[in-house]
């Protein structure tokens, strides 16, 4: 690669456009070298930097493919081209003709609909405008404030209460208030600590599973034999005895990686914690334990101010198994340490996803599991089809991936041209050493990526965009089609906006480079991918506006913000149909439900409360059965609200899992 070659260049983009993205294509030994080149070292000091090599000494496992798709790429032994460790290279996509999968799959659990009346006709809104930036409601505001103040705070509200709206302000708030070092920024799944841009707590927190005891846990980080000369030590002060002979320990001892989580549990003042619900009340005594002993501090949480943010009533933590058998769960509030870390829930009560108040209520009934036989008879009328004028169908959310993989494809497959595969590239990072991470850990940790790693898509796919671009009328859930494959300079020729890149790039970029300089819509387009020959998807989205969907970087990173792992790959996910887990957060503008395998808690409404309206609801096989909330839940809200709620008739943790 020259000097001037494209891995510098993009890097460049990013450094200069997106801090958060800063590093993404340097092992961390060559960043600083990066940076001064970036900051204008002459053209002819400026280093050709190498890309890490791959750890080919790590097997690559059968990535799980799609069933019936893409089957000859994935035999064991041959290593997907995706897997070079080269950061920020466009020339990783391949396409191909037509795939020639098996005709063999019906959606499971898809009853007919029994309303035979014609199915109303809904016509699409207009283009959009651009999306006014979010002010924040008076309560969201009051929780900031309380944040502000240093306060432990746990809000809780409804779907759709905007809880995610205000916790990203809360960590640029805290971010901009100088706490950056010191703010830990984590939720309970991969994919809600993505879309905060933060990391699992359980990685943060160094615990790995965090299935032993509290006093283990410490142990672990601490060294058992250290661990256990100062509870010696504690307990000989206790009793007013003195210090045994040679029996010191050493605060500061620690090894490597644990010395480091040691120092992150010493240091952080601020620890956000989201999709609360699903953390167990017994995972968050051993956290308050560690925060406590690491910190020698016996204030709650060891004086760590915490920011929690949930809706108990959603998805509920994964019950641990006893030979095969689902465990009862145990909730974060019912742990012993609960109520002297958070005194007073905050409950958000303004719902902004519906603006339908009828609507609005029956969400509510559902949320506590408490439906009258006109609710039921309501949800039950959502079962006709709804038709759209544009063509765009409404995204089917089920609740096993089995289904929605059966459903993906069948769908894809219905389509009658060209197949095109896009393979992602993944890159890894490096550890706080500047170290390579291992390939096998890579794998892991791209998993968590809502972006797959490998594309395939068609003309007239529906899709749905998983990444917020920079000028914010498209954003991350956004849903559309597949009009067409076509070149990055075709596109600008047209004038059609490019993922990630600025817009009203237009002519000008083919004409004049110079003027072209990036704006605050996103970085410059690069040469590299004017001159690429290959096609990508132009997509034509629900609010009418187009992009033609290049690859773009998806991060995942440590508990210090160190990029561990990334994936290159285009930014779309076929979005006929998606897992009720994965929609969890989502605002979809069409949804089709089909509650059929419901089997969890929280798991119809998280579904139905996706819905802006019920205009674009369809709910298929609607049983007032498979709304479930949790008696516990129930308990708790009522205690806090006064609200007396119906208990329902789902207690039995055993039935509710036999469908898994
Ligand atoms: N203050 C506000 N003003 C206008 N719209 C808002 C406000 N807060 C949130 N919204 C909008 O409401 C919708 C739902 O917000 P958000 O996803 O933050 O809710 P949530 O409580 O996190 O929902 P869920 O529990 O389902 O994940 C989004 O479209 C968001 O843009």
């Amino acid at each position: 690669m020259a000097k001037t070659g494209r891995k510098i260049y993009a890097a460049k983009k990013n450094i200069s456009r997106f801090p958060g993205a800063i590093h993404k294509s340097f092992p961390a030994a060559q960043e600083r070298d990066a940076e001064e080149w970036l900051r204008g070292a002459p053209a002819q000091q400026r280093p050709y930097i190498r890309p890490p090599a791959p750890d080919r000494r790590t097997p690559v496992k059968r990535e799980e493919s799609t069933p019936g798709l893409l089957e000859p790429e994935h035999q064991m032994g041959s290593l997907p081209s995706g897997l070079k460790a080269e950061p920020m290279d466009l020339d990783m996509y391949a396409q191909s003709g037509e795939s020639d999968y098996e005709d063999n799959d019906l959606r499971p659990g898809f009853s007919p609909p029994r309303d035979l009346t014609p199915p109303p006709r809904v016509t699409p809104a207009p283009v959009s405008t651009p999306e006014p930036k979010i002010q924040l409601s008076g309560e969201q505001r009051a929780v900031l404030e309380r944040v502000k103040r240093g306060e432990n705070v746990f809000f809780t509200g409804s779907a759709g209460t905007g809880k995610s709206v205000l916790l990203r302000e809360i960590i640029r708030t805290c971010r901009e208030d100088g706490r950056q070092g010191r703010l830990a920024v984590t939720a309970s799944t991969g994919i809600a600590a993505v879309n905060i841009g933060g990391t699992t707590l359980h990685s943060w927190a160094g615990i790995g599973l965090g299935k032993e005891t509290a006093d283990k846990l410490v142990g672990k980080l601490l060294g058992q034999d250290k661990w256990r000369r100062r509870k010696e030590a504690e307990q000989r002060r206790a009793l007013g005895l003195p210090p045994q002979e040679g029996a010191d320990y050493d605060e500061d001892e620690g090894r490597g990686k644990e010395r480091r989580t040691i120092d992150r549990w010493k240091n952080v003042r601020t620890l956000i914690i989201d999709e609360i619900s699903m953390i167990d009340g017994v995972l968050f005594d051993k956290l308050e334990f560690i925060a406590k002993t690491l910190r020698n501090d016996p204030a709650p949480f060891g004086g760590i101010q915490l920011v929690l943010s949930g809706d108990f009533f959603q998805l509920p933590p994964v019950p641990d198994q006893d030979k095969g058998a689902p465990q009862p769960v145990s909730f974060a509030f019912d742990a012993n340490s609960w109520t002297t870390c958070i005194r007073n829930p905050v409950f958000l009560n303004k719902v902004f996803r519906q603006r339908d108040q009828g609507f609005v209520d029956m969400l509510n009934a559902m949320r506590y599991g408490h439906l009258e036989p006109e609710t039921v008879q309501k949800f039950q009328q959502l079962s006709r089809p709804v038709k759209y004028d544009d063509g765009i169908e409404p995204t089917d959310l089920f609740p096993t991936r089995y289904e929605v993989d059966t459903c993906n494809i069948r769908r894809l497959k219905g389509l009658d041209c060209d197949l095109h595969k896009y393979e992602a590239r993944d890159v890894p990072g490096c550890d706080i050493n500047g170290k390579q991470i291992p390939w096998s850990i890579v794998e892991r940790l791209v998993e968590r990526l809502v972006s797959p790693k490998f594309v395939e898509l068609k003309v007239g796919a529906q899709v749905m965009l998983i990444k917020n671009q920079p000028q914010g009328h498209l954003v991350n859930g956004s849903v559309g089609r597949i009009e067409k494959f076509t070149t990055a300079r075709d596109a600008v020729q047209c004038g059609t906006q490019i993922a990630g890149y600025q817009s009203n790039a237009t002519n000008a970029l083919l004409s004049n480079r110079g003027k072209n300089r990036g704006n605050r819509d996103g970085p410059q387009i690069p040469d590299e991918l004017i001159r690429d020959t290959r096609v990508w998807p132009y997509v034509k989205f629900q609010n009418g506006r187009s992009m033609l969907c290049v690859p773009q970087v998806f991060e995942v990173n440590d508990a210090n913000g160190r990029v561990e792992a990334s994936r290159t790959q285009v930014p779309l996910i076929l979005a006929w149909a998606l897992s009720i887990h994965k929609s969890q957060g989502q605002t979809l503008d069409r949804v089709r439900v089909n509650l059929q395998k419901a089997f969890e808690k929280g798991q119809a409404y998280v579904a139905l409360s996706r819905a802006t309206k019920m205009e674009t609801l369809q709910v298929v096989a609607f049983d007032p059965a498979k709304v479930m909330a949790h008696p516990r839940v129930l308990e708790w809200h009522a205690h806090h609200t006064g609200e007396q709620l119906r208990r329902n008739d789902f207690d039995d943790e055993e039935e509710m899992w036999a469908d898994l």
